[in-house]
């Protein structure tokens, strides 16, 4: 049956009207098809990452860029959130800050944030993440849009900034940055910490102002001419601080240049180095001064002797050189302690400075070794000078409390004609130095050629006297003391001589100071003792009246410990009663009282009697005197030997004799050699006399006959007379 017309046009326009429909509708597929596929890939290329996240963070969607950069594929990243990916290596606590900028999204935030991720191939990535919802349904939690970027060389660059920063805030070196005009751009603090400035007092000022090279019109000239040149300089630099001190510093400055090499600004970088300069410079003042006294020491002395010698050498002038000892100074560091000494020392330094002219140089050579250096000074100059120096020096002064007067030896040794450079000037000055002290000490002595041979005695002379004793070549003569007629025999004094085989008799002031600084004196002191008391004991038991035998002691033998025992022993070993014994002890052993005091007491507890030897030349402490248990003061032969011409030495003779009076104490007058002497002292009231007037030391055997041949006899009270 055939369709009637109408209804195939109806039919045909619908079938029409339906294909241009699915025509049209397939046309707007295809074109969305399109669109869709073309934003696809234009995500896909676009220059950031864009990712799509559900609500919980993990990945629906990431584009092309993005899973580049990370290098994953869409099956490694696809519901798993960002810090799941194990390959990203985003750890804790990234991943917690991450998760809760997702929360903060999901919540309706626009959230920016930075995550660091690592690559396959090692490298790290950052990306500024900005994550905001897709809005959906009220209901249904919103997916998140991320897109990132890639800011991994912006932050570099920034951490670089950053670091610079640091380095510039935290550094120690001070930064100066200063536009090419001079003009200060800023400082670091380092910079503040050394100048005392602010930063703020310092920006737009002019760097000259800030004082650099102060006063060193070179110093700048020399910076220009470098930055002009190399477009660098450095080198030290005195400035000033804020408050106008001076201080020290390393400076480098750099040229900044733009793309065409037009100066843009100076960098300045500054160390401060004034204390080590200081540091240096005291090394180099503790090499060449004596830390005590602040004098030069010997190398500095050395120096200027070498200066001194070719000027004195152009100009033909002379100088002269002295080197001096203090004379008992060790007595004084062992009884009275070191801070006394070093004290003493630097007393001594004082005056002795204070005795010269500024271009002399007074050097300290260690220990109580000094040294003056004489500029144009010729021998009449240097005896002078020395002169001068041993009265200054003899003046007392108070030590912590204790009154001393110091004496010295002095060697002198003079330009040219003793040496003509340090070493042999030195030398010579030692040698005479040396001369002065075995010749009696507080004196001084020139340099002369025989000296030398001076000195290498004294070497063969300490190896001698070790051996001294084994070989019986020490004996002791005795030298009579009488009463203060001079007529009955009081005692003796026993005085140790040394003959040697090849030097023949050696003088005990040459040995005895040997024999103390070697340590030989307590063995020797102690042979000495023995050897005493043996022999008056031979001569009581021979029929000899009874006296006294004085021993001396030197102060080595007095601070030796076992002293007391060692006179004990002797006295038992002999059989001689105490009381017959008289231990002459010299002014030195004095000067700490307090040790002093309780070794006297010790010995003064056997029964012996004590005397002070040389009294009035040494330390002795007139309010400890009474307190010393001394049965004697022997007046020294030096108050005695000027008696009759020297009216200052007759008073100290009166006064030494009132004094012992009025403590209870006998005095003896050695080195009376006069008739004169003897009659001053007779009526001065001396109680006893020694010396050549009377009779010279002899060995026991011409005492004993010099004893036989007097009249009248001593008498036999004589030791309880003394003992009174
Ligand atoms: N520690 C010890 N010291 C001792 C001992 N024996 C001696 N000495 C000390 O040596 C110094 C020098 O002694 P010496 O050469 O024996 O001189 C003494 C006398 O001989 C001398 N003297 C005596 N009378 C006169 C005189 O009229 N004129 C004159 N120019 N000299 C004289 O004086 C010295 C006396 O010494 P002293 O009485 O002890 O002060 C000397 O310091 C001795 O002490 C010893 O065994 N141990």
């Amino acid at each position: 049956m055939a369709l009637p017309l109408w209804l195939f046009w109806l039919v045909a326009a619908t079938l029409l009207g339906l294909g241009a429909a699915l025509f049209a509708q397939t046309l707007r597929t295809r074109r969305s098809l399109q669109r869709e596929r073309l934003a696809n890939r234009l995500i896909d290329h676009s220059p950031q990452l864009v990712c799509v996240l559900d609500p919980n963070g993990a990945v629906r969607h990431m584009n092309g860029t993005g899973r580049h950069w990370l290098r994953v594929t869409h099956p490694e990243i696809a519901g798993r959130r960002l810090d799941e990916i194990a390959t990203l290596g985003v750890e804790e606590p990234q991943a917690a800050t991450l998760r809760e900028a997702v929360a903060q999204a999901v919540g309706g935030a626009i959230v920016t944030h930075e995550l660091t991720v690592k690559r396959p191939d090692g490298g790290a990535m950052t990306l500024e993440l900005s994550i905001r919802a897709i809005p959906r349904t009220r209901d249904v939690a919103p997916n998140l849009l991320v897109e990132g970027r890639d800011i991994t060389k912006r932050k570099s660059v920034e951490d670089k900034l950053h670091l610079a920063a640091a380095v510039f805030e935290q550094a120690r070196e001070g930064f100066v940055i200063a536009d090419r005009d001079g003009r200060v751009v800023t400082v670091n603090q380092a910079f503040c910490d050394i100048s005392g400035y602010d930063v703020d007092e310092l920006q737009g000022q002019q760097t000259a102002a800030l004082g650099f090279g102060i006063g060193r019109r070179e110093v700048r000239r020399q910076v220009r001419t470098a930055l002009q040149t190399s477009g660098h300089w450095q080198g030290e630099v005195r400035t000033s601080r804020k408050d106008g001190s001076l201080y020290t510093c390393w400076a480098a400055i750099t040229q900044q240049r733009d793309a065409h090499g037009a100066v843009t600004h100076y960098i300045g970088i500054l160390n401060d180095i004034t204390q080590f300069r200081e540091v240096e410079r005291n090394l180099v003042r503790l090499a060449h001064v004596d830390t005590l006294t602040d004098l030069p020491n010997r190398s500095l002395l050395a120096d200027r002797v070498g200066q001194l010698t070719s000027v004195s050498r152009r100009d033909h002038r002379p100088f002269a050189l002295m080197f001096m000892d203090l004379d008992q100074f060790k007595n004084i560091n062992d009884t009275l302690g070191h801070s006394v000494g070093d004290a003493l020392l630097s007393e001594v330094a004082r005056r002795l400075q204070g005795s010269l002219r500024e271009v002399d140089t007074v050097a300290r050579l260690g220990g109580d070794e000094f040294a003056v250096l004489l500029p144009g000074a010729d021998a009449a100059g240097a005896e002078l000078v020395a002169s001068k120096l041993l009265e200054r020096l003899a003046e007392p002064c108070m030590v912590q409390g204790h009154e001393l007067s110091m004496t010295m030896s002095i060697g002198i040794a003079t330009y040219p004609s003793d040496g003509d450079d340090y070493e042999i000037l030195s030398r010579n000055a030692d040698t005479a130095m040396y001369r002065a002290k075995h010749e009696g000490k507080a004196t001084w002595r020139f340099f002369a050629a025989g000296m030398q041979q001076r000195s290498a005695r004294q070497l063969q002379l300490e190896s001698a006297l070790r051996r001294a004793l084994e070989r019986n070549e020490l004996l002791l003569h005795y030298q009579p003391q009488l009463d203060g007629n001079g007529e009955q025999l009081v005692g003796v004094e026993a005085l140790l001589r040394w003959k040697h085989p090849e030097f023949g008799f050696v003088s005990p002031a040459e040995f005895i100071p040997l024999a103390e600084t070697s340590g030989q004196i307590v063995a020797i002191g102690e042979w000495v003792l023995r050897t005493a008391v043996a022999q008056l004991k031979a001569w009581i038991d021979a029929g000899v009246p009874p006296m006294v035998v004085a021993v001396n002691l030197s102060a080595v033998q007095f601070r030796h410990v076992g002293l007391p025992n060692v006179v004990a022993r002797a006295l038992s070993d002999a059989g001689l009663p105490a009381q017959y014994l008289e231990l002459e002890l010299t002014e030195s052993v004095t000067a700490n009282p307090s040790a002093a005091i309780a070794t006297m007491d010790a010995l003064h507890a056997l029964g012996v009697r004590l005397s002070l030897d040389d009294f009035g030349t040494g330390y002795s402490s007139l309010s400890y005197l009474k307190r010393f248990p001394l049965h004697t003061l022997k007046i020294d032969q030096s108050f005695v030997r000027d008696i009759d011409t020297d009216p200052d030495d007759r008073a100290i003779v009166q006064a030494i004799i009132q004094m012992a009076r009025a403590l209870n104490l006998k005095t003896i007058a050695e080195g009376v050699e006069t008739d004169a002497q003897h009659q001053f002292l007779r009526r001065e009231g001396c109680d006893m006399m020694q010396g050549y007037r009377f009779c010279r030391p002899m060995d026991a055997a011409a005492l004993e006959m010099w004893i036989a041949g007097r009249e009248p006899l001593p008498s036999p009270n004589v030791v309880p007379m003394i003992a009174a």
